[in-house]
């Protein structure tokens, strides 16, 4: 049987498929990855990490002077032939694909998505922007790695990892929808996870769920996102919860495109290792 890996960077594997296994051992080293909302926050710690573990990438954002100024940056250190930004906007399809043509264009084709771009608002003027961001541009994201990475597309196939959270396993009260759209991604995910995916395009998908992480994007915390009055019940009770290291979720995520099985989704908190969540134990 053909590995999934196979045309991956340093990869050539072979599995057995009268076991559950899958001895997945992908090299970090040379693949090219997307990464989306790769400026700031953990998109950025992300990007960071794939290029000192000499990946190439391609990060997309919508703080273009920011992320100009970092490709630049990143080129000094890591060598422009390593690094790309692109404008992105995940809700807008000519936006996203035009990552993908242009990584592939200046490194030869694609193997990993990152689908990390994400937002919380909750309030009555923003709330669309949730779920067009987070599950729309998971979903957008997906189907264009299938078009550009997918091997029944003379891709050479690979992996895609959602960004989900740890409040798709256990939904918050100060964040419905979010939590909404971030279930709607992971249960997206498992399905496009099914190996017969992976048989007809050669990709792996999982979803790896981050708790509380130290970004810009938990701190209206303290303050209800859409009922201010409520700011004075949660503010004590929400700033017990420690915050992670980003790297920590980085770290999760290489450890993830190295070993991962397709369909998997991994819980990274309290800056501990992954964990393999078993969904479905009582049916
Ligand atoms: N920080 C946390 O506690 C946790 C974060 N997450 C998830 O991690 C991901 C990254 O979040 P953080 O780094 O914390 O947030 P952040 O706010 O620091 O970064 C989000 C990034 O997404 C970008 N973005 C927003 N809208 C976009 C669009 N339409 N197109 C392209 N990029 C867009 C932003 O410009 C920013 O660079 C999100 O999906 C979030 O839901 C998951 C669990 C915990
Ligand atoms: C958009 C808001 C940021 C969402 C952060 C996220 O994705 C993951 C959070 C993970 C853990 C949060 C846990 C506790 C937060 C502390 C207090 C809130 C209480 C929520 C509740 O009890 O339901």
């Amino acid at each position: 049987m053909t590995s999934p890996n196979e045309g991956q960077a340093g990869v050539s594997l072979t599995w057995d498929e009268s076991t559950e296994e899958r001895p997945y051992n992908v090299q970090i080293k040379g693949l090219v990855a997307i990464v989306t909302g790769g400026t700031k926050g953990l998109g950025k710690s992300f990007v960071e990490h794939f290029l000192k573990e000499h990946a190439k990438v391609a990060f997309g954002g919508t703080s273009v002077a920011l992320g100009e100024q970092q490709e630049k940056e990143y080129s000094k250190e890591y060598g422009s032939d390593r690094v790309l930004f692109c404008p992105l906007d995940v809700t807008n399809q000519a936006s996203f694909e035009n990552i993908f043509v242009k990584a592939k264009a200046k490194f030869g084709g694609v193997d990993v998505l990152v689908n990390n771009a994400g937002v919380g608002y909750e309030d009555k003027d923003n709330w669309e922007k949730t779920i067009d961001i987070n599950f729309k541009g998971s979903v957008r994201g997906q189907l264009l790695a299938i078009e550009h990475m997918g091997q029944h597309k003379g891709g050479r196939g690979g992996t895609v990892v959602m960004i989900s959270s740890r409040t798709a396993l256990i939904p918050g009260y100060l964040w419905p929808l979010y939590s909404t759209t971030k279930k709607a991604q992971l249960a997206y995910t498992e399905a496009m996870g099914d190996e017969f995916y992976e048989k007809h395009f050669n990709i792996r998908t999982m979803s790896l769920c981050p708790g509380l992480t130290d970004t810009p994007l938990p701190d209206h915390q303290g303050e209800h996102p859409f009922i201010p009055e409520l700011k004075p019940i949660i503010g004590n009770r929400s700033m017990f919860v420690t915050r992670q290291r980003p790297e920590k979720v980085s770290q999760a995520l290489l450890q993830i495109i190295r070993n991962g099985t397709t369909g998997t989704t991994w819980l990274v908190e309290n800056n501990e290792p992954p964990r393999l969540i078993h969904f479905y134990n009582d049916f």
